[in-house]
């Protein structure tokens, strides 16, 4: 029996890459984690392509911003995963922050509409995560979409003996909880020199290297909004405390409601929720009142911006 969380830093975090507009992703989940009163910093792993002026205004939203070096699938091999997906193996870089016990990995394009903290407090040494769905487009290469089987109701289409073994339960790589480790890390940096990239890059990797140590956590966790049109007999919104934006056209900062499904009612109100979160000027941090007057560096949160030196702005910078 795996023992109870012992104690010890609990940090969330999240990836950034690139110039672009997902900084307005992170500094959404920023005041999306303060809007449900988290306990705990969050933590922005960012590559070197992330501009200052990004970083900055990460910085004025209260997160600790700690740059990465990409990594990269082995050499000439990268063709076998979605190009899009590639940059998303440098995730893997978050083992390395062993200063914490215990993290929540998130996405950028995901928002936290609930506390969630509790996770922290789950049995240690197994790897949690939400179970994914197959039955998206993006899975047309696969056997399971090819004949209609997804995870999500294993009962309804049968994976048949002549397909081979069925897949082992596989989990949506944007929301985990996890141990950093330098153990873990270097395993996972040297395994994955021998592992051929394949479609879904990390996410593809993670499920076979944690194959053993997965344990699933409710889907409330992490929404793949795919969910909402390809299972809705496994989704009650009000329950729902994490939403994942990964549906193609769901990323609230792009959204034009143009795409397939993204007219739907619910996938409106979850983007306008978003927004409701980004454009709360009482979310920036500010203008944050910390409830319980700590104000102090005693308040972990503070405490973590303190130690990583995070100086407050009294004019925030150029926003994204
Ligand atoms: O140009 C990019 C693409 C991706 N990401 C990060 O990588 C994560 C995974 O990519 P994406 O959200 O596009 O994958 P999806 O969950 O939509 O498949 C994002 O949430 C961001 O945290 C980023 O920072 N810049
Ligand atoms: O690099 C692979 C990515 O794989 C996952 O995204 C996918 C996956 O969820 C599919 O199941 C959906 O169909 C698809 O829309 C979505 O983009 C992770 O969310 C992302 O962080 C990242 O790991």
């Amino acid at each position: 029996m795996a023992p109870e969380f012992s104690g010890g830093k609990c940090g969330y975090v999240t990836f950034l890459a690139g110039n672009g507009d997902y900084v307005k992703g992170v500094v959404g989940l920023a005041k999306g984690l303060r809007k449900v009163k988290s306990k705990y910093p969050l933590v922005v792993a960012v590559l070197p392509d992330v501009p200052e002026e990004h970083r900055e205004l990460l910085r004025w939203q209260g997160c600790v911003v700690k740059e990465i070096e990409p990594v990269y699938p082995p050499e000439n091999q990268t063709h076998f995963a979605m190009p899009y997906y590639v940059i998303n193996y440098s995730k893997l870089r978050i083992w390395e922050f062993v200063e914490f016990k215990k993290m929540i990995y998130l996405d950028g394009d995901i928002q936290v509409m609930e506390n969630i903290d509790h996770l922290f407090q789950m049995e240690e040494s197994y790897f949690y995560a939400v179970m994914d769905c197959f039955c998206e487009k993006t899975w047309s290469h696969t056997a399971q979409y090819k004949i209609g089987y997804c995870q999500q109701r294993s009962n309804e289409v049968e994976w048949g003996p002549q397909l081979g073994p069925k897949p082992p339960l596989y989990f949506n790589a944007g929301m985990f909880v996890y141990e950093p480790n330098f153990q873990t890390y270097r395993a996972l940096l040297s395994t994955l020199n021998s592992t051929p990239p394949t479609p879904f890059a990390e996410q593809d990797f993670l499920n076979m290297f944690f194959k053993e140590k997965y344990r699933p956590i409710p889907a409330v966790y992490n929404l793949v909004m795919a969910m909402l049109w390809r299972h809705p007999e496994n989704v009650d919104l009000h329950k729902v405390k994490v939403v994942h934006y990964c549906a193609a056209g769901s990323k609230p900062w792009r959204y034009t409601g143009k795409e397939e499904n993204m007219d739907r009612e619910d996938v409106k109100m979850l983007v306008k929720k978003w927004w409701e979160i980004y454009n709360d000027e009482t979310l920036d941090f500010i203008n944050y009142k910390i409830d319980d007057g700590d104000t102090d560096a005693r308040h972990p949160f503070i405490a973590a911006l303190s130690e990583a030196g995070v100086v407050h702005y009294h004019n925030a910078p150029s926003a994204a």
